[in-house]
């Protein structure tokens, strides 16, 4: 039996932008979604996901064809869940060369899912590691965040950026552009997030934003500045300025509103925010529903969200350090 587990992720800056090439600045927070496997006799899967519905669900099947979940969810969970953990699984028998490999797997997360905070990107990269580990061998984080990116992009069908990946296998801050990601060094940033208690469909998100930088060459343009404010904030943060850093949130905030990816709740939470005096406030993630993040190091942001109509949780997030890592 081994077990991994890895941290989810803010955006301070670049989503949706880093799918077309332009640079995105992630953080790693302390929320981990942590998957244990145990290899089985057979090569059936078992996937036990504790939190992805109120009561958790069970289900068991080989593949596609007889997949029988035996559920009380909606199929739509079932399948989106599956999709991920199967493209763990499916990533780890090829890295470990055993593809008829069964396991048994049992998914536990703090991080809410389709909100932003990287959930899939948490479980793509914790069940890697957990499962060759499991087969025996031992992949370097670099090869573990390139698996994990190419599961997301066979789930979203192809709409996937190396960020949220490569940022829950390596921890920290980090910048991607394409096909380059690093660790960037970061100050303390006093994130405070806000969650709806809702949730948004990565995939579809994007494919939105698709459409209209096809549509719109003003859109396009839109995508473009996104990563400017980027390169703007990456010497706001090297030089730890915080008020700028805000100011940077707010523009970006608004552009991905532009985009038609931010939702009532979305804006409600990012506007809290700003009236409580937070240096600046954004969504964060894909959109549509889910998290803003704000940054504040007074109480008022995370006071503020509690009395935020349409806000069901405020509160406090560390950047965290470290990636993935062995349980
Ligand atoms: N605890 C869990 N157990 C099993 N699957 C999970 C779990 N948490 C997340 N997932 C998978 O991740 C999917 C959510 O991924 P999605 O990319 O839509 O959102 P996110 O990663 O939480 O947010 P974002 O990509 O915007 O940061 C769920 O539908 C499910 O398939
Ligand atoms: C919307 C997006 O930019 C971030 C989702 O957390 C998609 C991606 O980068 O894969
Ligand atoms: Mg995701």
């Amino acid at each position: 039996m081994t077990t991994a587990s890895a941290p989810g992720k803010v955006y301070l800056f670049g989503e949706h932008a880093v799918v077309y090439g332009e640079p995105a600045v992630p953080c790693a927070i302390s929320r981990r979604a942590r998957v244990t496997v145990e290899r089985r006799g057979d090569s059936r899967l078992h996937v036990h996901a504790e939190d992805l519905s109120l009561d958790g669900f069970t289900v068991e099947y080989s593949g596609e064809a007889d997949a029988t979940p035996d559920v009380d969810v909606s199929t739509d969970l079932v399948e989106a869940a599956m999709g991920y953990v199967d493209a763990a699984v499916s990533q780890a028998r090829e890295a470990a060369g055993v593809p008829e490999a069964g396991f048994d797997v049992t998914v536990e997360s703090a991080i809410p899912l389709g909100a932003g905070l990287g959930s899939s990107a948490a479980v793509v990269v914790a069940g890697i590691d957990a499962a060759t580990r499991e087969l025996g061998v031992e992949l370097s984080t670099t090869e573990i965040a390139d698996r994990a990116y190419r599961a997301e992009y066979d789930v979203q069908e192809g709409q996937a950026s190396r960020a949220d990946t490569f940022c829950s296998a390596t921890g920290g801050a980090v910048r991607v552009e394409g096909e380059d990601c690093r660790a960037i060094d970061a100050p303390d940033l006093p994130f405070v997030i806000g969650f709806d208690g809702g949730a948004g469909n990565t995939g579809e998100l994007v494919a939105g934003v698709r459409e209209l930088r096809e549509h719109y060459s003003f859109a396009a343009n839109t995508v473009e500045t996104v990563g400017d404010i980027v390169r703007q904030g990456e010497r706001a943060l090297a030089a730890g300025d915080l008020a700028e850093l805000g100011t940077l949130m707010d523009f970006n905030h608004g552009l991905l509103s532009a985009l038609g990816v931010s939702s009532r709740s979305l804006d409600r939470m990012v506007w809290a925010a700003r009236d409580a005096g937070a240096h600046g406030a954004k969504l964060t993630g894909a959109g549509g529903g889910g998290c803003i993040v704000a940054l504040d190091e007074t109480e008022e942001t995370e006071t503020a969200l509690r009395f935020t109509p349409g806000c069901e949780e405020g509160f406090r997030a560390e950047l965290d350090a470290e990636g993935v890592r062995v349980e």
